[in-house]
Order: structure tokens, then C-alpha cells, then sequence
């Protein structure tokens, strides 16, 4: 049963990558804000996604995690050497990444490191609850409809801009959460998230969520500046936000991590670390030459 043996595994292209990682010299500073810091088990899928990209671009990535709550108002009172580091450390970093979550503690204090990142130029990836944040923010800060906000975290919100959207689906699991890989039509070529995942119409992600962007705030949210590139195919699920004239500012409701591999980074948290390192256009511009072999 010879043919049944399986072959000595090469491992030449994983000791190379080994062996360069080692040597590396360079690191990049991103921001983790999220609610439990504490315990970064809890976004090892995202600190994965971050390690390979960085490799991509020959970097060790250095994650300061950043208590989201830290960052609050309320902080600055109660415990004020712990939001003046917090604060410290945000604007010490050269990108900001707020990743998926439930419930509403620390929400406040994403809002704030979303609206320090949409308003410095500094770099951000929003993911699922991230994106829901960037949402929030805007409303609150560029619509001025100060009480914006998600029914998760406030069912009395005059302004919902983010909703509840039962899918009901009959071949996906999952109760009332929407889960696994579905499919983003991006709808402009020309959108930074389309050229990422080589200039592609449409992109295949994994879900875990409830919540998404209240259809009915999107012409407002748009005729402010707020772009969403990406969406279902029923184009009433919206999958991607897009801030143009800013340097990187991105929120996806599905999960990018979950399908980044060592030498396969996510197209996205690529662009966050070419974007964090200022060299983002130069990468788009010369696509697909020279293409880093995203994951999608
Ligand atoms: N995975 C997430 O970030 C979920 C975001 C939000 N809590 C929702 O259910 O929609």
C-alpha cells in the first residue's frame, strides 16, 4: 500500500517565513480597543489575521490593548491615571482596530477611539461591532443626531441606526444570529476594498451577528460622506463602510480574520498595515503585479 504513504511534508517555504520573522527588525503599534483586553484568547483570530499581515510587510506587530471603558469620560474621574494611559497609548499607535463584540460595556469608548481615528487620519478597521461603532459615531458627530445608537444598546433610541434584522434563513443555522460565509457585492470597482481583495465584484466572509445598519439611514448617512460599498445581494444588508479622502477608514460586518492564513493575509488587515506604514497608495497603484497573495 505504498501509494497510501503519505510524502515527507515539505516545510522549505514555512522555515523561510520562520527564519525572515526572526530577523525582523521593524514593528508596527495598532491599537486593540475592545472590552476584554484582559484576556486576548478572546481576539486570538484577530491578533492571528494582524500577525500574518504584518509579516506580509515585514513587520512584527506590537498590540496594545486598550480597555475600551478606559478611554470613556467617566474614567478621567473615576480612575484618571488609567484613561490618561489609555488616551496615551491611542494616539501613540499608528493604525486602531476595534473587533466584534457583545453588549454595552466599553461601547462609549469605541465611539471615542472611532471618532479620534475618523478625525486624525489615523488608520482604521472596524469589525462587526466595530462597524456598527463607526456608524454610531457618525450619526452622533457628523448628522448630530446626538442619540444615535444601536437597539442593542439602547431599545429607546430615537434614532436607530442600528437594527435588528432577523433573516429567518432557511440554510444557515443559527437561530436568531447570522452566521457563516456568505457572499459581499461590492458594487464599485474603484472603492479601496474592492482593490484589496484584488479588484474583485465579490467577496466570501464569514458572519456572527445580529445587528446591522438600519436600511433607512443610509441615504443620509451617504449624502454626509459615509460610503457603503458592500452589501447582500438583497443590497439591503449593508457588508461594508468606506470613509473616502481618509487615508483608511474601513468597518465590514463579517469577520476577515477567520479566513486570514500565515502567507495568505486578510485582504483588509493588510490594508490597515499598509495604511498604518503610509504605504497603501503605492501598493494599490501598482496592483495586481505585485500583490501580497491575500486570502481571497
Ligand atoms: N460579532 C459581533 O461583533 C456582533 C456585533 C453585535 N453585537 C451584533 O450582534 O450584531
Amino acid at each position: 500500500m505504498a501509494g497510501n504513504i503519505a510524502a515527507a511534508p515539505n516545510f522549505q517555504a514555512w522555515t523561510k517565513m520562520a527564519e525572515a520573522y526572526d530577523n525582523l527588525t521593524g514593528t508596527v503599534k495598532i491599537a486593540m480597543v475592545g472590552k476584554y483586553t484582559g484576556l486576548s484568547d478572546a481576539y486570538l483570530s484577530v491578533v492571528k489575521a494582524l500577525l500574518h499581515a504584518c509579516v506580509a510587510c515585514s513587520l512584527r506587530p506590537s498590540v496594545e490593548w486598550i480597555a475600551a471603558s478606559d478611554l470613556e469620560d467617566e474614567s478621567a474621574k473615576t480612575t484618571p491615571e488609567a484613561h490618561a494611559s489609555a488616551w496615551e497609548t491611542l494616539k501613540s499607535c499608528a493604525c486602531v482596530l476595534v473587533p466584534g463584540g457583545f453588549g454595552d460595556r466599553g461601547v462609549p469608548g469605541m465611539i471615542l477611539a472611532a471618532k479620534f481615528a475618523r478625525e486624525n487620519n489615523v488608520p482604521y478597521l472596524g469589525i462587526c461591532l466595530g462597524m456598527q461603532i463607526s456608524v454610531i459615531e457618525f450619526s452622533r458627530y457628523v448628522l448630530g443626531l446626538e442619540r444615535a445608537n444601536s437597539e442593542e444598546f439602547d431599545s429607546q433610541t430615537p434614532h436607530p441606526v442600528v437594527i435588528f434584522m432577523p433573516e429567518g434563513s432557511r440554510t444557515h443555522m443559527g437561530s436568531t444570529m447570522r452566521l457563516g460565509s456568505r457572499i459581499t457585492f461590492l458594487k464599485d470597482p474603484d472603492c479601496v476594498t474592492s482593490k484589496l481583495y484584488q479588484k474583485s465584484a465579490s467577496v466570501d466572509e464569514r458572519h456572527r451577528h445580529r445587528y446591522e445598519v438600519n436600511p433607512d439611514f443610509i441615504g443620509e448617512l451617504e449624502s454626509a460622506g459615509l460610503k457603503f460599498v458592500g452589501s447582500d445581494e438583497s443590497g439591503k444588508r449593508m457588508e461594508v463602510l468606506e470613509l473616502p479622502n481618509h487615508p483608511y477608514y474601513i468597518g465590514v460586518q463579517f469577520h476577515p480574520e477567520f479566513k486570514s492564513r500565515p502567507q495568505r493575509p486578510s485582504a483588509l488587515f493588510l490594508g490597515l498595515i499598509l495604511a498604518a506604514t503610509g504605504r497603501l497608495q503605492t501598493y494599490l497603484s501598482n496592483l495586481p503585479d505585485s500583490s501580497l497573495g491575500t486570502s481571497q
